[in-house]
């Protein structure tokens, strides 16, 4: 049995816009219906989400019906919170706070079997189908898929070095974290803020690289398209639910 084509990675460069979906709410179940709506992605946080090791588990596959690809942000740019990530399956990384060449060059290292990196070797993993695939060893490198986030001003200086980085296959800008760093706490949508946004992407589209970034407006995923990110979160659960449910209520006042 074969490894399956990282569809998501394939298309992170080539196709259109993979527009994803941010969930935080820690539910299996949810991720099984989000799987099935098209969103081309969904992240799975367990940085500001009280995900565990398990829970990604069970999300890995609650997404296996759907068509959605799972991205996965660890904690930390910690390669032991990556090799147990990768194990269980997953196959896209989103490592935060990435600040110069060297920390993105640890994330892709922590991913890389060794001679190129440092990952851990067990051929009986859910990664490999419990060894069912044949070619994992020999593809596995490749397949992955690691986007790093740049999310503060020192970072953005170094966009260029982070994102020439081999085995980057995307960049992905934090407004809200970028935000607090330029001193606009709680409002990524400042003058400064955007205009920096606008400048990465522009830099970025310079060396071939895609953007990533997340809103929960829709005005702002338009324009960030427009702008060229390629991979664009365009709501979260949370505030998905909230809203709506909020939105329902009011209804019968
Ligand atoms: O800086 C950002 O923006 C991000 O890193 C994304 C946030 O962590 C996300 O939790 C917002 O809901």
């Amino acid at each position: 049995m074969k490894m399956p084509v990282n569809g998501f990675k394939a298309r992170l460069t080539a196709g259109p816009v993979q527009i994803g979906f941010w969930t935080s709410l820690c539910s299996a179940t949810g991720v099984e219906v989000l799987g099935q709506t098209g969103f081309d992605w969904l992240l799975i946080d367990t940085e500001h989400a009280p995900n565990e090791l398990s829970d990604v588990l069970s999300h890995l596959r609650a997404s296996s019906l759907g068509d959605s690809a799972l991205v996965v942000r660890p904690a930390w740019n910690d390669a032991v919170l990556i090799k147990r990530i990768l194990d269980i399956g997953a196959a896209n990384l989103l490592i935060p706070f990435i600040q110069n060449e060297t920390e993105a060059a640890a994330a892709v290292k922590a991913t890389r079997y060794p001679p190129v990196g440092t990952r851990g070797v067990t051929g009986s993993a859910r990664a490999s189908n419990y060894g069912k695939f044949e070619d994992y060893f020999a593809r596995a490198n490749e397949e992955i898929c690691v986007m790093v986030q740049v999310e503060t001003r020192s970072a953005l200086d170094k966009l260029t070095d982070i994102a020439s980085v081999e085995g980057v296959d995307g960049v992905f800008l934090g407004p809200s974290d970028l935000a607090a760093s330029f001193g606009h706490l709680g409002l990524p949508q400042n003058g400064d803020v955007q205009s920096a946004l606008r400048d990465a992407v522009r830099r970025l589209q310079d060396l071939g690289k895609p953007a990533g970034i997340l809103t929960t407006n829709r005005e702002e995923a338009e324009r960030y398209i427009e702008w060229g990110y390629r991979f664009v979160a365009v709501g979260t659960d949370i505030n998905l639910l909230s809203r709506e449910a909020t939105r329902l209520r009011e209804c019968f006042r």
